[in-house]
């Protein structure tokens, strides 16, 4: 049995009059549980996911709220299906839920990384995964979220796997923005690349090539890291620099690799950069059809261990939302106030105290090939 959730084990063991403060000092100022309609409560009952809603606090004047959406899931069909049928199948859950979100208000909705498709790069085999990927532009997972964004209103954001038809039908690990009118405002790619443990993706695409572009919605201006790109500070940094409100950092990630800096890295990049960060992470354990070895002179295996779920949204002053469950598929709703940022950036002043032209200097320096390290030793 897998462990269920993090803030429930809390909400059970920590004594009651003990409980504000612990939760106060782990998770920031407190937010208050968003109520959703009746019809929202019913769908989301019968479809069988985990709803959960929160306001956060924002600025004491002016502000500014919207509602952002995240979307984390098990697959579907087992990997061995056609492909065709995993990704019906996965357009049919997933827009399920989405119409559920657009009942609870959100404005911009988020799906995991590689939301079409099982988390197959851990088997270094072409085939039969490549056939998951599809046009940014004009595939039918783009159309089917353009249908989505303009009946909703909403901004959608779709991590696929791209096949770049433009460029020889390179694939790269790509998300698609969609603008509340249906249009496809663009697309990012996933700027760092794993080469850890079983996520072998540099055997599929190479490093994105869109810098860290911003996009302005009418919600807001939003930029996507995907997952790995989270370990990098400098990236998450970027997306500061060309003015995001909101980083999404839609990811796949397990257990064993990954879950005590879940937590902290997206929290982290919301504090330093001004902004707020929501981190997606899928759930469940997805097995294939033929063993893989993860390098480490371990036996071969056929599945990748527990994706952990857990997504979360944190704002620029450090509060967060309790975690999605571990386990479950799981639709997060939260409130939040874009003003914040500018606030809390005129309260603290990262930003303006930041030296970025200093660390260009030094960091330039470093690059070179006959950069020496700057250290100081006793003659
Ligand atoms: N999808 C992906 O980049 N996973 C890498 C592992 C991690 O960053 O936790």
């Amino acid at each position: 049995m897998e462990f269920e959730n993090i803030e429930k084990c809390l909400e059970k063991y920590i004594p009651s009059e003990e409980l504000a403060e612990v939760q106060r000092i782990l998770y920031g100022k407190q937010c208050k549980k968003l109520e959703f309609s009746e019809n929202a409560k019913e769908r989301n009952e019968n479809l069988g996911f985990e709803l959960a809603g929160y306001e956060m606090p924002g600025t004491t004047s002016k502000p500014r709220r919207i509602r952002i959406g995240l979307i984390q899931n098990k697959i579907v069909l087992p990997t061995n299906a056609p492909v065709k049928d995993q990704v019906d199948a996965f357009h049919k859950r997933i827009g399920d839920i989405a119409d559920v979100a657009s009942h609870c208000g959100v404005n911009i909705l988020c799906f995991q990384e590689a939301w079409t498709m099982p988390f197959a790069f851990c088997t270094r085999e072409k085939v039969p995964w490549t056939d998951f990927a599809e046009s940014a532009e004009d595939g039918p997972t783009t159309k089917y979220c353009q249908e989505m964004a303009k009946r909703y209103n909403m901004v959608i954001i779709s991590p696929i796997l791209e096949r770049d038809g433009a460029h020889g039908g390179t694939l790269w690990n790509t998300a698609v923005v969609i603008s509340n009118t249906g249009v496809v405002l663009g697309k990012t790619r996933k700027n760092h690349i794993p080469r850890v443990g079983d996520f072998n993706e540099s055997t599929y695409y190479m490093e994105g090539n869109t810098g860290h572009r911003v996009f302005q919605t009418v919600y807001g201006k939003i930029a996507i890291n995907i997952c790995y790109g989270r370990h990098h500070p400098l990236n998450w940094m970027m997306y500061g620099v060309n003015g995001a409100e909101i980083v999404f950092n839609p990811s796949a990630t397990v257990g064993a690799l990954s879950e005590p800096m879940w937590p902290i890295e997206a929290r982290c990049a919301a504090i330093a950069n001004h902004y707020y960060s929501c981190a997606i992470n899928r759930v469940g354990t997805e097995t294939f059809p033929n063993e893989f070895t993860s390098g480490d002179g371990k036996p071969a295996h056929k599945d990748f261990g527990h994706f952990y779920g857990s997504s979360y949204v944190a704002a620029p002053d450090g509060t967060r939302t309790p975690g999605l469950s571990r386990t479950q598929d799981g639709l997060l709703v939260t409130s939040v106030d874009l003003n914040l940022c500018q606030e809390i950036s005129d309260k603290w002043m990262f930003r303006a105290t930041a030296r970025h032209e200093m660390y260009a200097e030094s960091l330039k320096e470093s690059t070179q090939l006959e950069f020496k390290q700057d250290i100081i030793k006793e003659k």
